[in-house]
């Protein structure tokens, strides 16, 4: 409280008029009309003194809801003062008149309207009559101290109207002096700006302060107070260009100069000017009200145009709100579809990210396959010089065969005659004990197979089938062929006999790998004998299959692999299938074995698929024989079962420890081997030479080298048929004689030369002095020599 808000008012001068305004309109509208009409040069600014309204100060109040009630309740009050004030610009504003505001806040309206006009140097201020209670002459008074400091030297005075209905009265509030009060006649709507400007430059004088408690609310009773003054005021009229306009206008003096006219002659003049300026005044007054509600109807139509623009804002406002509302919910969908499309967009980083790991992976992976791909091309690189070689080693081996050959056929008359022994039916009957059943050691597909005893010597004759289809010449000539292929890990073939189509073969007392495999011997093989075996066949498979013609042994088994008293395998059967006829010639199960399932295991599946045998066929076979070597186990189940156990990485589990401890190592690279060539396209097989002859042959080799099963003393015992009868020493050429006994040729010869006609064996009479070679016999030798 106390302070002062100044809205719109700055320092103001004599060219502004302060109007001391109201809340109440009709009485506040009489004096800017009053203000406006009698200083039309003037700007007008609306003074308005606030009197907040108390607030309840209880102690039992919430300080917090009330403090919160009162600012509303205040800003409220504030709000509705402004709107009231700003209605008065309006108007003032309408008729041409710039105005302002000041709006002051003060528990007491007098000091209020004090404060202003000190602070804001108020010259000219029109306030309601009723106004004039205030006081406001002792107030300026008592006040004096505080305004005149500030206000003395720029603003001496102030100039203030009290109206009421058309009456002023005039004071001058003076800093000095204690207020001082006139009434002066009105300055009606009609008057000119001339006038108005007229009245602007009366003297204003002071007067006692007694005049200063007017009755401001009706004329009569200011001019009752007026004229009625028991002061020693008097009245008098002021000379001014026109006085009948201006005879209400009264001045009160403090001093007359000069002699005083007759007093009844004064107060005759008085009421009578009194009686006319009344007159006058009431038609003035009555036309200014005229005036007014003709201005009043014209401000009513212009709130009624007001209402009719306030309602058209409206409708505009609302549809303003309603676009404004749609276009909100037009933003919350494209939110929504922001939101959408970030949700996707995010979801689509996340599989982009996803996708730069598998990115990454991948071509990690493609790195390694790179690399992998690059060592594959080196090994294949080296693989086609391997290759190169051997078909350099292979071509000169053809070559050499070759010159055999030619060699072979300059000596065919001789060597056929002399090399390689016919044999009669009889001497095979005899040497089969008339094919004594307990002499028979076996019988399969191609015939039954006799032990016997032809010239001293152990054969094992297989009698082949009686229906074979070829003429006894086509007989001879295929079996003269056979017996040129000679491999140290062949089965020799000794003679023929065509008469009975049987097929006379060096024995071997070790009997087959099938037996012992299968623990019909006593004791088991050892694995060095083992990987000895397989290093065998494979070395005879090689030969077979670089001969020219390539021969196809097609019935690889466990039984076509004997042993010989070394241990050194030889492959039985070679190109037995073709001296029987083709239908019996297959590879089926249709065999006198007593496991034909077995026998199936062996089997090239493109073989059971095409009908044609090819050297993988061999390899296929090779591939079981060697898993059976390292096993031991049944035929059937044997591939998948050592699959399954490397894939374990257990190799253990199917591997045949009776042979001893195996090279884990090695042993594993030859399982893996081995199913490679059981696998079932013959193009995925390994090659022997290169492949499986280049790990055996190292293989073996290391094997002799350890404590050996082979160089155990009974394994070094010589074998007796190795030994000449005559010398008693291990024979380096044998020679066979007509005795059917084999000697070391020089001692044969030396027999013979010396005149004898017999058999230095039997004593018996010798048919013929023909010495026949024995090849098996020579081989066998000295593959025994090598192994000791
Ligand atoms: N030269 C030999 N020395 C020792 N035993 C032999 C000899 N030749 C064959 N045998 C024995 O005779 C058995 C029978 O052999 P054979 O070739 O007739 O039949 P298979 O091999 O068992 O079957 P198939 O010929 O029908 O495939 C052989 O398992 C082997 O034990």
């Amino acid at each position: 409280m106390g302070s002062i808000q100044v809205a719109e008012a700055e320092e103001q001068d004599t060219h502004t008029v302060f109007v001391a305004v109201g809340n109440n309109i009709h009485k506040t509208q009489q004096l800017l009309h009053w203000a406006s009409h009698n200083f039309p040069s003037k700007s007008i600014c609306l003074l308005h003194v606030h009197h907040p309204h108390p607030i309840d100060s209880s102690p039992d109040r919430n300080p917090y809801r009330d403090e919160t009630r009162s600012h509303s309740f205040l800003d409220n009050e504030s709000k509705k003062i402004h709107e009231l004030l700003d209605q008065y610009v309006a108007t003032l504003v309408q008729t041409g008149v710039r105005a302002h505001k000041l709006l002051i806040e003060m528990d007491n309206i007098e000091k209020g309207i004090m404060e202003a006009i000190a602070q804001h140097n108020i010259r000219l201020l029109v306030i309601g009559a009723a106004a004039d209670r205030y006081n406001l002459g002792k107030l300026a008074e008592q006040e004096s101290t505080k305004i005149i400091p500030v206000h003395k030297q720029a603003v001496p005075s102030c100039n203030i109207w009290f109206i009421c209905n058309g009456n002023i009265k005039c004071t001058r509030v003076d800093s000095k002096r204690t207020p001082e009060i006139e009434t002066a006649p009105p300055l009606l709507v009609h008057n000119s700006n001339a006038e108005a400007e007229q009245s602007q430059k009366f003297e204003y004088e002071s007067i006692p302060n007694g005049l200063e408690h007017l009755d401001s609310d009706d004329v009569e009773e200011i001019e009752t107070v007026s004229s009625h003054s028991s002061l020693r005021s008097k009245w008098s009229s002021i000379s001014v260009a026109d006085s009948s306009k201006l005879s209400g206008l009264l001045f009160c003096e403090e001093e007359v100069d000069g002699e005083i006219e007759d007093k009844s002659e004064i107060n005759g003049r008085l009421e009578e000017s009194t009686r006319d300026s009344k007159s006058m005044r009431r038609k003035e007054f009555e036309e200014a009200l005229k005036q007014w509600k003709v201005k009043e109807s014209s401000l009513e139509d212009e709130a009624l145009e007001m209402e009719s623009l306030c309602a058209k804002e409206k409708n505009k406002r609302r549809e303003v709100e309603e676009q404004l509302a749609r276009e909100k919910e037009e933003l919350q969908k494209t939110r929504n579809q922001q939101d959408e499309i970030m949700y996707e967009l995010q979801t689509v980083q996340e599989q982009n990210s996803a996708l730069a790991n598998q990115l990454c992976e991948t071509q990690e992976a493609a790195k390694e396959l790179e690399e992998k791909i690059l060592s594959a091309v080196d090994l294949l690189i080296s693989f086609k010089e391997k290759r190169d070689r051997l078909q350099i080693e292979c071509a000169n081996a053809v070559r050499q065969v070759r010159v055999l050959r030619e060699f072979g056929k300059s000596h065919t008359s001789f060597s056929y005659a002399v090399e390689f022994p016919v044999f009669s039916f009889m001497e095979i009957n005899q040497a089969t004990n008339d094919f004594d059943p307990s002499w028979k050691i076996g019988e399969g597909r191609y015939g039954s197979v006799y032990k016997g005893v032809l010239h001293n010597m152990h054969v094992a004759i297989k009698m082949l089938p009686s229906y074979g289809c070829h003429s006894q010449l086509e007989f001879e000539r295929q079996v003269a062929v056979l017996s040129r292929v000679r491999h140290r890990n062949l089965l020799t073939l000794i003679g023929t006999c065509a008469e009975s189509r049987s097929l006379v073969y060096e024995y071997l007392n070790n009997g087959s790998l099938e037996g012992h495999l299968a623990r019909k011997e006593k004791s088991p093989l050892p694995w060095q004998i083992r990987i000895s075996v397989a290093a065998d066949i494979c070395s005879a498979l090689i030969f077979l299959h670089s001969s020219e013609p390539s021969i196809i042994h097609g019935n690889l088994k466990a039984s076509k692999v004997l042993l010989d008293a070394n241990f050194v395998a030889k492959l039985a059967d070679i190109g037995i299938h073709g001296l029987v006829e083709k239908n019996v010639d297959s590879a089926d199960t249709t065999t006198t074995h007593n496991k034909p399932n077995e026998s199936l295991a062996y089997v090239d599946p493109e073989y059971l698929a095409t009908g044609k045998f090819t050297p993988e066929s061999d390899v296929y076979s090779f591939g079981i024989l060697l898993l059976q070597l390292l096993t031991g186990r049944p035929l059937l189940g044997l591939v998948r079962d050592v699959k399954c156990a490397l894939e374990k990485d257990n190799l253990e589990a199917v591997l045949d420890f009776s042979a001893g401890e195996w090279p884990l190592d090695q042993t594993i690279h030859l399982a893996y081997l081995a199913l490679r060539c059981c696998d079932k396209t013959w193009l995925n097989r390994p090659d022997l030479t290169s492949d499986i002859w280049d790990v055996l042959e190292p293989f073996r080799t290391t094997c002799m080298n350890m404590p050996p099963y082979l160089t155990s003393k009974k394994h070094r015992r010589t074998p007796s048929h190795f030994v000449c009868p005559i010398v008693q020493e291990v024979m380096e050429d044998p020679y066979i004689a007509a005795d059917g006994f084999t000697y070391e040729a020089e001692a044969i010869r030396e027999w013979l030369d010396s005149g004898h006609d017999t058999s230095p064996m039997t004593n018996l009479k010798l048919e013929h002095t023909n010495l026949v070679p024995n090849y098996a016999l020579h081989n066998a030798i000295q593959e025994w020599q090598q192994l000791q």
